[in-house]
């Protein structure tokens, strides 16, 4: 054997594809579809649908993947639902930071409803952002949605646009693939295979959350949060797995406690009887639901 002797190369393995992976926020004014759109995203029930507007009030996140990489959807900011302060450059400063460290905005718009001084606030707010934004038409189901022209007129502002529909998953799948190009190249965030046990705690507390909203009336639900302390693997009497669930109802002050536990505790019951079903439902299993209301100051404000 020379020296010269061509050395054989080791084969290499293929390096993995590249994968892009970052956060997204929708944004968009009070019933445009956005919890729905999340939800059907996600594939799953992870953001509260009920017909009472300005649902949505903690971020959210839920988690797209796909082999070109992964979307960790983070829900509107509050910021979003104020109309506290108009003045242009504030809300331009204040968008930039509810929007610090997100890769990509998609403004999710109803064009079946004229465009309203929320939509307008919104679409301000967003020319102050150095992100890519998205333009997201939803409701393409509905047979009349007389705004689509005026929508498309302003669609140099975003990165792109995409007509789809949260209910019939329309056009949805696009606007994945147009997202996914707008983040950065990097690793998931989030182990595929771990979403779902991340997701689980927000999972149950939004259930209970959304029975609130739907049992109580007016002002109750937006002074109220939900806790969940734990969540446990047990078994019933047959030996089939269930979940023993440990949470809390929170309410601002003892007149909101008063009215969630109800006259001899009437209305807690048929809130935990509601959300067990859903539960039940959701994850699949047996569950023991036990909750209590307690009072937590700090809602007061
Ligand atoms: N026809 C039709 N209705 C939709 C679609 N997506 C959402 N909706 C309906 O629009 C209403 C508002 O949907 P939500 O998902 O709660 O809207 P949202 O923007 O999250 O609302 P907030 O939480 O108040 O900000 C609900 O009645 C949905 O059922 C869609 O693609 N087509």
């Amino acid at each position: 054997m020379s020296d010269t002797e061509p050395v054989e190369t080791p084969v290499h393995e293929q390096p993995p594809p590249e994968t892009r992976c970052g956060l997204a926020v929708l944004v968009g004014r009070t019933n445009v579809g956005k919890s729905t759109l999340l939800n059907a995203l996600v594939g799953r029930k992870v953001s509260i649908v009920t017909p009472k507007p300005q649902t949505t009030r903690d971020p959210i996140q839920g988690v797209v993947n796909r082999p070109e990489g992964q979307i960790v959807f983070v829900d509107t900011p509050g910021f979003f639902k104020t109309h506290a302060n108009r003045l242009v450059e504030r809300l331009h400063e204040r968008a930039r930071r509810a929007l610090q460290g997100i890769d990509v905005v998609v403004h999710v718009v109803d064009p079946s409803r004229a465009i309203g001084p929320e939509d307008e606030m919104v679409w301000e707010a967003l020319q102050g952002v150095t992100q890519p934004r998205l333009l997201c038409l939803n409701k393409s189901d509905l047979p009349e949605r007389p705004y689509v022209d005026a929508w498309k007129q302003r669609r140099d502002q975003y990165a792109g646009w995409y007509e789809v529909s949260a209910y019939t998953g329309q056009g949805l799948e696009d606007l994945v693939q147009g997202i996914l190009q707008h983040l950065p190249v990097g690793p998931r965030l989030y182990p595929e295979d771990q979403i779902t046990n991340a997701h689980q705690r927000f999972l149950i507390g939004e259930i209970i959350r959304e029975k609130v909203y739907l049992l109580m009336d007016e002002e109750v639900p937006y002074r109220t949060a939900v806790e969940v302390h734990a969540v446990e693997e047990s078994r019933d009497r047959q030996g089939r797995p269930m979940y023993h669930i440990k949470a809390s109802i929170l309410a601002a002050n003892p007149r909101y406690q008063r009215m969630l536990i109800g006259a001899g505790g009437r209305r807690i019951r048929e809130i935990g009887q509601a959300a067990r079903v859903d539960l039940e439902a959701q994850l699949g299993r047996k569950v023991f639901l036990d909750m209590d209301v307690l009072v937590d100051r700090s809602l007061d404000r």
